[in-house]
């Protein structure tokens, strides 16, 4: 295979031999590897040995040779550029990273400098999953996120970075929170210090929820060096204006920097000040509840079916966005999650203005993801058409939304959050110049790229102006001057233009032999065709010289106004993303409003209490596909209190197969995720006491470590929610022990109960088909036995989906499986097994057997043999890595696990 020669052979012994161009080539591979190397000659990006070979086979191109390197063919393939974007998104797609070089003069300025000169060329960027800014590569409604991973003095810290809307965070976590956090956040791409891979467990969680990992070396998370590099990228002398930053937080974000500066090539792209998140900010959901509970994508991974499309009526990319983001990290703050449902209650109440927000919102594009391009020096003319035109709808939308009269502004129901959204959509002088001089000099519909010109309105500069009428002039000129060569020589000869020649006299061959002796002297032979003959005049070549200098002195006019503008914008980027946020947060607003008033949602009550109270609740997903089939949905209630003193702790939900207990469960928990997203609530009412955590095991679930049965899976994530959850905590659990042996199973599942009830005491929902687990309400104090409802008519099964009171008495699987379509034989086969299992006493499960009165003491016993708590001291020793510390860090260590003790 020709391999590319590997960085680590000795640059010198590979470049023996080599032409300048592949050179040239071979340095900048060398200094750029783990990338597929789109190195630009004229019209065309080429790929050369490996790479040529990767990418012929994965975008299907031709994979030709271009001469010889150290005596072997060299393979080549290569792309238009033009048509570049197309292909380097399927390379992302497929998972690679592809480094530009560009030609960084014009080859003309490279003869200058001889007759083999070559090209100055270099990389201008390097496009990978988590670094995209082009709308081609980004998906609409999804964020794009790199995030950074990196541990200093046992303290681990998560960095996060949009570059294509300049959200820049980051939080200290646990290795144990991780995966909240990163399921949350869904990378696109991780930069994860080498050292921490080599933990088999982040390694499984990296590969599950965070994308496309990149290792890095040690070296570049130091905090020191982090923190130079984040001063470098934001151009400032401290940090301090942001806030203080732990060594780790440093050390996560200076490797975003480094990634950035790598990447961009180092342009700095316009990045909001890095926001520090409170880890507990936030309600925690791992990676296996969120998958089971479908939020933001289902377990198949298409959008449709989940949470998120079942809410979402936002109009804006942006807004949906934010949804998706709320929705993927609820608030636990009742004040700020009441603030947002503020803002939702205001839009319900004022129906013709949230049409008419809705309206205007219709024709925004998406600003923030053309500020970030244009800031990284890629946009075009019609990213400043997208700054314009949202500034505009800036100005309209203040207009529609302030009360006109001033004295109302001070008006009790103008809620807070919309009060600082109209805010901040409010544009200061600054903004107010930019948009007046955008209005002015750019035309009404620009192109997208600056390449042609076309896009300044002449008149907005008088050099323009004048350049751009010469070369209209000039083109008059060349009409005239071909009709009057056509007369003065009797033939139809055309004057033509190309991009070689300029402009030239063009005849037939026989038209040429036509010419007289005089038209023979003057013209100038230019080029022989097959039927064509070209010509030039001296005239004819000081006009094209002049012509060229005009189109490119307005060219260069247009461009020099361009960059002004977009330093202009550059400037105003701060207020401009303000801008955006409101924009979006207004739609989220009123479009939560709009699916409120559709699904007659209604404004839950959220406290501190540990109350879970939801009157005629709904399933949103399962309302909107049996909606679809023209079912109705059976609302139901569901109440429990953690503190046992309005309702009870634990609800054990026994009911046929199909009756709907997954449903019921789901449902319940869905109704915590929109509730503290700020979201109306598809309920008769709901008050909900905040959750810190929530969790289920329903289903069977992902194997992320691999390798583990569904049965493993299943005991490893409930162990993680009876150790995990508090009493503030919301537990949804189904099935739990249906895996194994029944006795087995009916036992781990009366364990797992009463441990929730005596030991975790959060709000929990257990559903199961081992009825005898009924016999625990009259054991436990605070428990509850709900059953769905179902009944046998004319031997058909009908399923009520009523949640009552009370146990069920039988599971009807033998009639579910009828209903299935099991084989006539088959059922009746297990129809009359199942008699003889039920009038057959040996075979049943003897309750006395069960050690239903030693409640008390299985707890007392439980929680001696649950391993103590890990202390904090333990945990940060656990944390330390000795090799990743500096001398001043490891005395800082000591200070604080001193402090612990
Ligand atoms: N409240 C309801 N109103 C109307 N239809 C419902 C309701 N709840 C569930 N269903 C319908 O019943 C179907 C089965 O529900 P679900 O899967 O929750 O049952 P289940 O009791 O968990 O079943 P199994 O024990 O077999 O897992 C759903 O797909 C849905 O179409």
């Amino acid at each position: 295979m020709n391999a590319t020669p590997s960085p680590e052979k000795d640059l010198k012994a590979q470049l023996d031999g080599a032409t300048p161009v592949m050179a040239q080539y071979l340095e900048v591979k060398a200094a750029n590897p783990g990338s597929l190397l789109f190195f630009r000659m004229g019209d065309f990006y080429e790929l050369f040995f490996e790479d040529a070979e990767q990418a012929a086979g994965a975008l299907s191109l031709a994979l030709t040779k271009r001469g010889k390197h150290q005596g072997e063919d060299i393979p080549m393939a290569g792309v238009p550029a033009h048509a570049a974007e197309a292909y380097i998104a399927k390379l992302i797609r497929m998972g690679f990273r592809v480094a530009i070089c560009d030609q960084l003069e014009d080859p003309s300025e490279a003869k200058k400098r001889g007759y083999k000169a070559v090209v100055k060329r270099g990389i201008t960027r390097i496009v990978t999953p988590g670094t995209l800014t082009e709308e081609s590569l980004l998906e609409e409604r999804g964020a794009n996120r790199l995030v950074a991973l990196s541990q200093r003095a046992g303290v681990m810290a998560l960095a996060s970075l949009e570059l294509s809307t300049g959200e820049v965070e980051c939080l200290e976590l646990t290795p144990e929170t991780l995966g909240t956090h990163l399921s949350a956040l869904r990378p696109s791409e991780s930069l994860v210090s080498d050292r921490i891979l080599q933990d088999e467990n982040l390694y499984a969680l990296l590969k599950y929820c965070g994308g496309a990992i990149q290792p890095q070396p040690a070296s570049l998370s130091d905090p020191a060096a982090g923190e130079a590099r984040l001063k470098r990228l934001y151009g400032v002398e401290t940090l301090d204006g942001f806030g203080a930053f732990s060594p780790a937080e440093l050390s996560a974000l200076g490797m975003l920097a480094a990634y950035i500066d790598l990447t961009q090539a180092g342009k700095a792209p316009l990045l909001k000040a890095p926001r520090k998140v409170a880890s507990l900010a936030y309600l925690a959901i791992d990676p296996s509840t969120r998958l089971s509970l479908e939020i933001e994508r289902t377990q198949k991974g298409s959008r449709e079916g989940s949470l998120m499309s079942a809410i979402d009526r936002t109009i804006t990319s942006g807004g949906s966005r934010l949804l998706a983001a709320r929705l993927s990290r609820p608030l636990n703050n009742p004040v700020e999650i009441n603030r947002r449902l503020d803002g939702v209650q205001w839009f319900l109440a004022q129906r013709t203005l949230r049409q008419e927000v809705r309206g205007r919102l219709r024709g925004m594009s998406d600003m923030a993801r053309a500020l970030s391009r244009l800031g990284l020096g890629r946009g075009g003319p019609r990213d400043l058409k997208v700054i314009r035109d949202c500034l505009d709808l800036a100005k309209d939308l203040v207009g529609l939304l302030q009360p006109n009269d001033p004295e109302t502004r001070l008006d009790p129901d103008w809620p807070a959050e919309i009060h600082a959204h109209v805010e901040a959509l409010t544009a200061s002088q600054n903004v107010l110049d930019l948009l007046f001089k955008l209005d002015t000099a750019l035309v009404d519909e620009p192109p997208l790229s600056t390449r042609d010109g076309g896009f300044i309105k002449p008149g907005y500069d008088t050099n323009l102006q004048d350049a751009i009428s010469l070369r209209n002039d000039s083109r008059q000129i060349i009409l005239r001057m071909e009709s009057d060569l056509q007369q003065e020589t009797g033939l139809p000869l055309k004057i033509k233009y190309n991009a070689v020649l300029g402009y030239f006299i063009e005849l037939t061959a026989k038209q040429a032999e036509a010419l007289s002796d005089t038209h023979r002297q003057r013209f100038i032979h230019r080029q022989t065709l097959a039927n064509q003959m070209r010509f030039s005049t001296p005239d004819l070549i000081d006009l094209d010289a002049r012509i060229a200098r005009a189109g490119s002195d307005a060219l260069n006019l247009e461009l020099a106004i361009f960059e002004d503008l977009r330093e202009e914008v550059r400037r105003n980027a701060h207020p401009l993303q303000d801008m955006f946020d409101a924009f979006c947060a207004l739609d989220v607003a009123a479009a939560a409003a709009e699916w409120a008033e559709d699904l007659e949602a209604t404004r839950p009550v959220v406290d501190d209490s540990l109350v879970f109270d939801a009157k005629g609740a709904r399933h949103p997903v399962v309302v909107a596909a049996l909606r679809t089939e023209g079912k109705p949905f059976t609302p139901n209630d569901c109440c429990l209190d953690a503190s046992g003193q309005s309702g009870p702790r634990l609800d054990l939900v026994t009911g046929p197969n199909m009756a709907g207990k997954s449903t019921f469960l789901r449902q319940n928990a869905l109704l915590v995720i929109t509730a503290q997203a700020g979201l109306f609530v598809p309920a008769a009412s709901f008050r909900l006491g905040v959750v810190d955590r929530l969790f289920s095991r329903v289903g069977a679930g992902d194997d992320l470590a691999q390798g583990r049965s569904t049965f493993m899976m299943e005991m490893v994530e409930t162990a993680a929610i009876l150790t995990q959850a508090t009493q503030r905590s919301f537990v949804i659990l189904d099935e739990i022990g249906r895996g194994t042996a029944t006795f087995d199973g009916l036992a781990i599942a009366w364990a797992c109960a009463e441990n929730l009830h005596e030991v975790v005491k959060a709000r929990a929902l257990f559903a199961t088909h081992y009825h005898e687990l009924a016999q625990l309400e009259s054991l436990l104090a605070h428990t509850h036995n709900i059953s769905m409802t179902a009944r046998e008519w004319n031997g058909e099964l009908i399923f009520l989906h009523e949640a009552k009171r009370g146990a069920a008495d039988r599971s009807y699987g033998v009639q579910v499986a009828r209903l299935a379509g099991m084989p006539p034989v088959v059922v009746a086969r297990a129809k009359d097994i199942l008699e003889r299992l039920e009038t057959d006493k040996a075979h049943q499960l003897k309750l006395d057997d069960l050690p239903l009165f030693a409640t008390v003491q299985a707890q007392v016993a439980v929680a001696a043999v649950q391993k103590p708590a890990e202390t904090e001291l333990e945990k940060a020793v656990k944390g330390i890595n000795p090799d990743d510390l500096s001398p001043r860090e490891a005395l800082e260590v000591i200070y604080r696990l001193r402090g612990l003790v």
